[in-house]
């Protein structure tokens, strides 16, 4: 994971040690690694845009190398600052995602009799088909797309054609940044797999379960490097990695350095979500842009298929990006669809006019939250189903389905934490939690540090419940079984009855309201308005300013990375 720049003892340390290796630049060059610094604890993986002074003293400093020099920070031609190790890091994904990109692995004649029996007969405006013949031909693709889409579907009717049509038996692994993501991944495939038209044989080849991308390449806090990495990469032919736009830039080209040479890989994930928290837009950079070969593109066209992008046979990622547009969750007439679209588009009469419309069964707005018993109310089915278990229940879905019907998701931390504080003063009202004691039947906790002794991570829910007089946290497994632990026991956690928007990434709710800050907000952003309006299923509610919502939707800054630019090079 990439170094925490957070706090201010790192930077301070930074800046001592630049003065102290470049005494003639080093303190003026500060104000410049400042900036770097808080870009960087912004997401960002360089700081970009320099030039006159700043840039030629730069240049003046040993400290800043060009690429290929080892200096501290390197200093690219296109006046991007960087962290060397990011650089590095950037450099070495360019350099793999290019390597695997441009290495075709075709299969023989019957790829499109395969395909037909997935996927139904050829039809040049199915984009989802398109993508698993893409991808049977090349060891790297990005399938993006908005909920519902269908990137899991063709994920795994393409993992089957692979099955089927490779000589050999493939390894096949499927990953995801969080734990969470790895489990809505397990079950969907499960499903969807049980459904395929293909031969026992082929259906066992399918991954059974996936994996956290830590865990799939050995990455333990602490350790120099991961535990599968070039000189020891995983043993697999083609590894799924969902949920993308989670991965930061370190994870990526870990990952990517991790496979073997002959590997396929597929990214799976919304282009338009919120970027990682640790610094990169890596889905974002990829999917920036779309390319197609000639061949491509003139049966596309010649279909009267409209083509996003260019015509580019020597793009890097010519036939690599497909980003599929239809929901097949949300229909023409679904407002969660429509909204999401609007915000997306940055069109805000749209966004307005959905918001204002009451025949919308599924969104709604209004101008605040309710108060805390008003909030608590919509977790009614919550408490029902808690004063339901069973003394000996062992099978807690019912209840954890119960609390994912709802969920509350604001832009600030400071928000999520006065929430959950008002609901648990309201509870202590009503008596269901002791004044001054953190632990009650129903509190549903957030664990929010990785602890790999006791196999609970940050982004993890447990619910408190009542067991044989003690109170216990119980935490689904990935293989779909439970596990109780003290809490006592539990690693650093929350109350989580709200949450931020960033937590809910890759999870969805029946019903989700967003609590809008009451003034606009730098943490508002397009990205996230979006990312909060697709975690809901059935119904969204806005509460809040619908000014705010407005800057909130205008807002869309950019990552600082090179990482678009060096894939789609323009002339
Ligand atoms: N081509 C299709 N025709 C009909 N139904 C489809 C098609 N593709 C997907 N679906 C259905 O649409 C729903 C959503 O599909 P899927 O889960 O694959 O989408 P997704 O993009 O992976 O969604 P998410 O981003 O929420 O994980 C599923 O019920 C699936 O069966």
């Amino acid at each position: 994971m990439t170094a925490t720049v957070s706090d201010s003892f790192l930077p301070d340390q930074l800046a001592r040690l630049f003065a102290r290796l470049d005494p003639e630049h080093g303190p003026a060059l500060q104000p410049l690694l400042q900036r770097l610094l808080a870009a960087v604890a912004g997401g960002h993986v360089c700081l970009g845009g320099l030039s006159g002074d700043d840039y030629a003293r730069l240049r003046r400093s040993p400290l800043a190398g060009r690429a290929g020099e080892y200096t501290p920070l390197v200093l690219d031609e296109g006046g991007r600052l960087y962290l060397a190790r990011h650089w590095q890091d950037e450099t070495q994904l360019v350099a793999a995602l290019t390597r695997l990109a441009r290495d075709p692995q075709p299969f023989g004649g019957e790829v499109e009799a395969v395909l037909d029996a997935l996927f139904g007969p050829a039809d040049a405006g199915d984009w989802q088909r398109l993508a698993a013949r893409l991808a049977t031909e090349r060891r790297f693709m990005v399938i993006s797309g908005g909920p519902g889409t269908g990137k899991t579907t063709t994920v795994v009717r393409l993992l089957a054609a692979l099955a089927a049509l490779s000589p050999r038996p493939l390894v096949m692994a499927m990953a995801a940044p969080t734990g969470k993501a790895a489990a809505r991944l397990t079950e969907s495939v499960r499903a969807a797999r049980d459904a395929l038209p293909v031969a026992d044989a082929v259906r066992a080849q399918l991954p059974d379960k996936a994996q956290t991308l830590h865990r799939l390449i050995g990455l333990i806090p602490g350790t120099a490097r991961p535990r599968q990495h070039a000189a020891n990469p995983l043993p697999l032919d083609v590894l799924v990695v969902d949920e993308a736009s989670m991965v930061d830039l370190s994870l990526m080209a870990q990952t990517v350095a991790a496979l073997p040479s002959h590997a396929r890989l597929i990214l799976l994930g919304d282009r338009d979500q919120l970027a990682s928290v640790e610094a990169g837009a890596v889905l974002g950079d990829i999917c920036s842009r779309q390319a197609w070969r000639s061949d491509t593109a003139q049966g596309l066209l010649a279909a009267g298929v409209a083509l996003p992008g260019v015509i580019d046979d020597s793009a890097i990622l010519a036939d690599s990006v497909v980003v599929l547009q239809k929901s097949h969750r949300f229909g023409a007439d679904s407002g969660i669809g429509r909204l999401a679209r609007a915000v997306n588009a940055a069109a805000l009469d749209e966004v307005h006019a959905l918001l204002a419309q009451q025949a919308l069964a599924d969104i709604r707005q209004q101008p605040a939250l309710p108060d805390a018993a008003g909030l608590l109310a919509q977790r009614a089915d919550y408490w029902q189903a808690l004063a339901q278990l069973d003394a000996d229940a062992a099978d807690w879905a019912p209840l954890f389905a119960a609390f994912h019907r709802f969920m509350l998701l604001a832009a600030e931390r400071h928000t999520v934490a006065a929430i959950n504080a008002q609901i648990e003063a309201e509870l202590e009202k009503l008596g269901r939690k002791a004044v001054g004691s953190d632990w009650y039947a129903g509190r549903p906790v957030m664990v929010t540090r990785n602890d790999y002794g006791i196999g609970l991570f940050n982004g993890d829910i447990g619910l408190t419940v009542m067991r044989e007089g003690r109170l216990r946290v119980v935490f689904p497994t990935t293989d779909g079984g439970w596990r109780e632990v003290a809490p006592a026991r539990l690693p650093e956690h929350d109350t989580v009855y709200a949450m931020t928007v960033h937590k809910s990434q890759g999870s969805e709710f029946a019903s989700v309201w967003l609590a809008l800050p009451a003034a606009p907000s730098a943490v508002l952003t397009r990205a996230l308005v979006y990312t909060a309006i697709t975690r809901a299923r059935d119904m969204f509610v806005l509460a809040g300013n619908p000014a705010v919502l407005e800057a909130g939707v205008l807002n869309a800054p950019p990552r600082q990375s090179g990482l678009a630019e060096r894939l789609w090079p323009q002339p």
